[in-house]
């Protein structure tokens, strides 16, 4: 397995005309590893996919792509990086195979390798089918079908999940695994956070095209502060037993930060003989919120 980085972004900044579109963002995918790309509407997140395709040169900064400098290579196309993009629009008069095997010709991939990915993704009984008798969710597989046609080593998938029902997204999450797997570095764009949550190694949050937060997940956790709520059906009678819990007592929970997580848990376990808990760690969504407001109080105060 290829080890080094998928892409290397450093201080890149973007400029459309007078308006900064990006500004000092610098990140890093391994290979092997899922970034998250987070933002609202306008944030930047496009313009960054963009730059790592090779289709907008930024105003400034660095970006390399499977260790290569985009912008100086003769034949960009021989890099292996698959795209699937927000609202995949293909020509509808076109067969569900006609699609693919034209995508795979443009790659140099084999027919076999069309025939293997339309009965993965369950298109096979489709394949010969017009694309506008297909519903969105089948538009998406075969999108994201295209995108893995020559086995990137770089995936970038816009918003990949929308319009997919949990066990079509499940399974496309499966796919991701399984690419991660071979050393494929994977970047996704999305607005579904609760999705994406069990499926990223790392996050990066773009606000108004500056950096907000990056790290992995417990770094995003730690770094808002959030904390963990620990539920018992026992917490009551644990609070009698040992007054000095009351102290992270509230909305019938105890909230916990990392460092009070091992002393608590002890006194509970220990002390109290409490083994009936459930420990519920901050969402990304959660996470994700925190950050924005945070960005917004420090516009309002400056
Ligand atoms: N070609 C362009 N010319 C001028 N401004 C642009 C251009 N492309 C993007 N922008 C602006 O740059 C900002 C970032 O846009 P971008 O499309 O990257 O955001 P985004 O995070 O992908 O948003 P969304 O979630 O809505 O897709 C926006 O304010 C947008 O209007």
């Amino acid at each position: 397995m290829n080890s080094g980085l998928a892409v290397s972004a450093r201080n890149i900044r973007h400029q459309f005309a007078d308006f900064i579109a990006l500004q000092d963002v610098s990140f890093e995918v391994p290979r092997g590893q899922t970034m998250a790309l987070l933002g609202h509407n306008g944030a930047g997140k496009s313009t960054l996919i963009k730059i790592m395709l090779g289709l907008i040169k930024p105003s400034a900064g660095e970006v390399r792509v499977l260790e290569q400098n985009l912008f100086g290579l003769a034949k960009r196309a021989d890099l292996k990086i698959g795209y699937l993009p927000e609202n995949v629009s293909f020509y509808d008069k076109l067969t569900g195979k006609e699609i693919l095997s034209y995508f795979a010709a443009l790659k140099g991939v084999t027919s076999t390798r069309v025939k293997q990915l339309l009965q993965e993704f369950g298109l096979e009984y489709a394949q010969d089918r017009a694309l506008k008798t297909y519903s969105k969710g089948m538009k998406q597989r075969l999108g994201f079908a295209q995108a893995i046609l020559s086995d990137p080593e770089l995936l970038l998938l816009d918003e990949p999940t929308v319009g997919l029902d949990p066990v079509a997204s499940k399974f496309l999450y499966g796919k991701i695994a399984e690419l991660k797997q071979q050393g494929c570095g994977v970047i996704v764009c999305t607005h579904e956070l609760s999705l994406i949550e069990n499926n990223i190694d790392i996050g990066l949050i773009l606000a108004k095209g500056q950096v907000l937060a990056q790290g992995s997940l417990a770094d995003l956790r730690n770094g808002s502060g959030l904390k963990t709520r620990l539920t018992s059906p026992q917490l009551k009678d644990a609070i009698v037993q040992r007054p000095e819990l009351a102290a992270w007592y509230q909305d019938d929970a105890l909230l916990l930060d990392t460092q009070s997580k091992t002393q608590v848990l002890k006194l509970l376990t220990q002390e109290c003989q409490v083994f009936d808990f459930s420990l519920q760690q901050p969402a990304l969504t959660e996470i994700y919120h925190f950050y924005m407001g945070r960005c917004a109080q420090v516009e309002e105060v400056s």
